[in-house]
C-alpha cells in the first residue's frame, strides 16, 4: 500500500531522509508519531470466515438475510391447535382445519391455521367409538390454556429482513458472530490486518542457550511477534540474516510470496547505525526505496527509519539496541499499524510525574514507567540495551525535552500489554520523589 507521500512536517521544513547521528535532532517525537499514521492509506476489508471474524472489526453493516425467524416454529413441545379445543388429531402437517391438532415438537414449523401451541403437559389424547384420536386438556392444564398465539415464536418476531443487526465498526465478540450466522451469513467483511515480515539482523546473535562473550541472546525474536499482534498486525515467523549487505538486499527484496500473501510492512532489527555493518538506508535506496522518516528526536531509539519500498511495502528499521527497539515500535510501528488496519491512532495519555525528570536538549525522552494512583514513577534499569525496566512497566513517559518536574502533568503512553490503563491528572498532587538523571 503506498504511502501518501512524502510529507511536510508540522515545522513546516520537508522531511530530510539523511542518518540523524548523536546530538542530531531528528523528527520530534510527537510528530513522527503523527506521520507514521498519516503516511499510509488504510488497507481494503478483507472477507474472513466467521470463524475467524472474532475480535476483527466489521467493515461492512451485517443485515438479515431474511426474516428472524424466518418461519413460525414452536417454542414447545406438543401440539399446534386451531382453536380452543377439544380437537380431532391430523397427520396433516402443513395445515390445520378448525378443532384440529396436529403434534409438533420445538422449533417445528406450525401449520397454517394454527392458532397456539399446547404443551405436552398440559393435553391428553383419547379415541372415540370411531377409534378417532381426540385432543384435550388434561388436570394439569392452567385456566385459559392455550391462550391465543401462545408458545408461537412468530416469524420476523426477532428482526425484520434487511434490518441491520451489527453495525461497522463493531468489534466482534462470539455473540455477534453467533448472531450473523443465525442472519445467514459465511463471511463477514472486516478491517484488513496488516501483514507484517520480521528481519532479525546481526551475525553476533544468538536464538537458544547462554551467549559467550561477544554473542547477544535475540530479545526480539520470542516477543515481537506478540506484540505486534497486539498493535493489530499479523506477524510473520521471523526471518534471521547476518550483517552483510547482501543478505539484507536479497532480505528486503521483493516478496515471493503468492498475491494475498505479500507483507505490508516488514521490520527490521539491528543495523539502523553509522557503522560500515549497518546497510539499512543503503539497500532501501538500492532496491529504489525511499526513506520517509529518518531519525527522531527521542531517546533512546533516536536512529529509527521509516521507509517505503516501490511495491508499497512499508519498512520500520528498529535500532539493535532491545530497549530503544521497543521504544522505535512504539513510535514508528504502532502508527502505521493502526493506520492500515483502518484504526485510530491511540491519544497519548497523561499522568502526573512522580518524579523530577532532567531535560535532554532537544529529545523526548521515553522513560518505562510503574503507574501507581495516577502517579508515573520511572523504572531503573531502563539503559538502551536493557529489558529489565519495562518487564516490570506499566507505560512510558514521554519526557518534554525540557524535562518533568514531579507532581506536573506528563504525557504517558500505556504498553500494549498492560491491562492497567490508569492514567489520570491528579490536581494539586505533588509527589516526592528523587531526580531522574539525563
Ligand atoms: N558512532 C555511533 N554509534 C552509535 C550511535 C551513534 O549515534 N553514533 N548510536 C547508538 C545508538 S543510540 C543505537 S540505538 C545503536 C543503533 O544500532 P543499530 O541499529 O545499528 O544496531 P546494531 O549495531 O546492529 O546493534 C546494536 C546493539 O543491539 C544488539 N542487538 C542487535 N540485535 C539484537 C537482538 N536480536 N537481540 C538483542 N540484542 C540485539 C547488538 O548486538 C548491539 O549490541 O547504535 C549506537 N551506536
Ligand atoms: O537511541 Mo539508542 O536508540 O539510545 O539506544
Amino acid at each position: 500500500m503506498l504511502a501518501r507521500g512524502i510529507a511536510t512536517g508540522s515545522s513546516g521544513t520537508t522531511l530530510c531522509p539523511t542518518w540523524h547521528g548523536a546530538g542530531q535532532r531528528g523528527t520530534a517525537w510527537s510528530e513522527a508519531r503523527q506521520l507514521a499514521f498519516d503516511f499510509p492509506v488504510p488497507l481494503p476489508p478483507v472477507s474472513v470466515p466467521l470463524a475467524l471474524a472474532s475480535g476483527r472489526t466489521l467493515a461492512r453493516d451485517v443485515a438479515a438475510q431474511q426474516n428472524l425467524p424466518h418461519y413460525s416454529s414452536s417454542a414447545m413441545d406438543g401440539w399446534a391447535v386451531n382453536g380452543s379445543g377439544p380437537w380431532t388429531l391430523s397427520e396433516e402437517r402443513r395445515t390445520l382445519s378448525p378443532d384440529h391438532a396436529s403434534t409438533i415438537a420445538t422449533g417445528g414449523l406450525v401449520p397454517t391455521g394454527a392458532t397456539s401451541i399446547l404443551r405436552k403437559e398440559s393435553g391428553q389424547i383419547t379415541q372415540d367409538a370411531d377409534g378417532k384420536l381426540l385432543l384435550a386438556l388434561n388436570d394439569r392444564a392452567q385456566a385459559g390454556e392455550p391462550q391465543l398465539g401462545q408458545h408461537i415464536r412468530h416469524a420476523g418476531e426477532e428482526a425484520a429482513a434487511g434490518e441491520v443487526l451489527i453495525p461497522a465498526g463493531t468489534v466482534l465478540n462470539p455473540a455477534h458472530i453467533a448472531l450473523a450466522a443465525v442472519a445467514g451469513h459465511d463471511e463477514l467483511q472486516v478491517d484488513a490486518k496488516p501483514l507484517v515480515a520480521i528481519v532479525l539482523t546481526g551475525a553476533e546473535v544468538v536464538s537458544a542457550g547462554i551467549p559467550a562473550p561477544g554473542q547477544v541472546r535475540d530479545t526480539f525474536g520470542p516477543q515481537l511477534g506478540t506484540v505486534i499482534s497486539l498493535l493489530g498486525g499479523i506477524p510473520e515467523n521471523p526471518h534471521r540474516i547476518g550483517d552483510s549487505y547482501d543478505e539484507w538486499l536479497s532480505a528486503l527484496g521483493s516478496s515471493e510470496a503468492p498475491p494475498g500473501e505479500q507483507p505490508d510492512v516488514i521490520i527490521t532489527t539491528g543495523g539502523t547505525g553509522p557503522s560500515g555493518t549497518d546497510h539499512l538506508r543503503r539497500a532501501v535506496a538500492a532496491l529504489g526505496g525511499r526513506v520517509l522518516l529518518d531519525g527522531i528526536a527521542m531517546r533512546p531509539g533516536h536512529p529509527a527509519v521509516l521507509a517505503e519500498l516501490p511495491d508499497g511495502r512499508f519498512v520500520v528499521g528498529l535500532p539493535g539496541n532491545p530497549l530503544a527497539a521497543m521504544m522505535a515500535l512504539t513510535t514508528l510501528a504502532e502508527p502505521l499499524l493502526a493506520a492500515l488496519g483502518n484504526r485510530s491512532l491511540r491519544a497519548v495519555g497523561q499522568a502526573i510525574s512522580g518524579a523530577d525528570i532532567d531535560p535532554d536538549r532537544d529529545r523526548t525522552r521515553l522513560i518505562p514507567c510503574r503507574i501507581i494512583h495516577g502517579l508515573a514513577f520511572p523504572i531503573s534499569h531502563t539503559g538502551p540495551g536493557m529489558m529489565r525496566g519495562l518487564a516490570w512497566a506499566d507505560g512510558i513517559i514521554a519526557v518534554p525535552p525540557g524535562g518533568a518536574q514531579a507532581g506536573e502533568p506528563v504525557p504517558v503512553l500505556h504498553l500494549p500489554w498492560t491491562t492497567s490503563k490508569e492514567t489520570t491528572v491528579a490536581a494539586n498532587t505533588r509527589a516526592r520523589g528523587t531526580p531522574w538523571h539525563a
